[in-house]
């Protein structure tokens, strides 16, 4: 469950990037972020990873105040929730099996606990056959399903993503969008910020969209509703 009570971001250049922000996602939704260009969208991703402090406000990650933690505490949160990026954020030097167990191991996870599961992940997002190759090998959208085997392989209750299939062709970014569809079936929590018009009113789910800040408009079942 992630929470936002009166959440407000001003970076420190002055922009006021969300201006009370109040939302609840309760566990195992599927939640499309959408607004235009420069509306927040990120900034409000960036806050529930605690990649950014919220200047004036509360969340709430599964109950616990996430505003307020110390740097130290910071990789208990990044347990909790997978993050999937437009551009994968693949380490170039790693293969596919170690991209995977790399995100164990900085948990500390062991040698005999990571094999299995980065297998099954693997296994999941279709790659066992990629295991030896490298992030330069691969397609577009088979990185991506690398960092989606990333973003799960630790069990987080949430996965967040940061427009996923942004550089992605149509095709692949449906393929993309099962996987999503999958996870969240399998009772995960998935909050994702999109440009994808067409994926919006295909795959229908809760719309929470942002303009200048704010909430716009936050709807079950809702459509992109933008222009091109
Ligand atoms: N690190 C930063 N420092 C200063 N201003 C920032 C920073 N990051 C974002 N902003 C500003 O905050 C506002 C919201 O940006 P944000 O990236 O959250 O929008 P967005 O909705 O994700 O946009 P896009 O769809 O283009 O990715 C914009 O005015 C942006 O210029």
């Amino acid at each position: 469950m992630i929470e936002m009570l009166d959440v407000w971001k001003t970076y420190p250049n002055g922009t006021n990037a969300l201006e009370g922000i109040n939302v609840k996602i309760e566990k195992g939704e599927f939640v499309y972020v959408v607004g235009p260009s420069g509306a927040g969208k990120s900034t409000f991703i960036k806050l529930m990873y605690r990649e950014e402090k919220p200047t004036k406000g509360t969340i709430l990650l599964n109950g616990f105040n996430i505003s307020k933690l110390k740097e130290r505490q910071i990789p208990k949160v990044r347990r909790s929730i997978g993050v999937v990026f437009q551009d994968y954020k693949l380490l170039p030097k790693m293969n596919v099996y170690e991209n995977v167990a790399f995100a164990m191991e900085v948990v500390e996870a062991t040698k005999k606990q990571t094999k299995p599961r980065v297998l099954e992940m693997l296994e999941l997002v279709k790659l066992k056959n990629k295991l030896r190759s490298y992030p330069s090998e691969l397609s577009g959208g088979e990185q991506q399903r690398v960092s989606i085997a990333r973003a799960l392989v630790n069990s987080p209750g949430t996965i967040i993503a940061d427009e996923p299939t942004g550089n992605l062709d149509p095709e692949t970014s449906w393929e993309i969008m099962r996987i999503f569809e999958e996870i969240n079936l399998r009772g995960t929590t998935v909050v994702m910020a999109t440009h994808n018009r067409e994926i919006v009113n295909t795959l229908r789910k809760r719309v929470i969209a942002i303009e200048g800040g704010r909430i716009a408009r936050d709807q079950q079942r809702g459509e992109y509703g933008y222009e091109g």
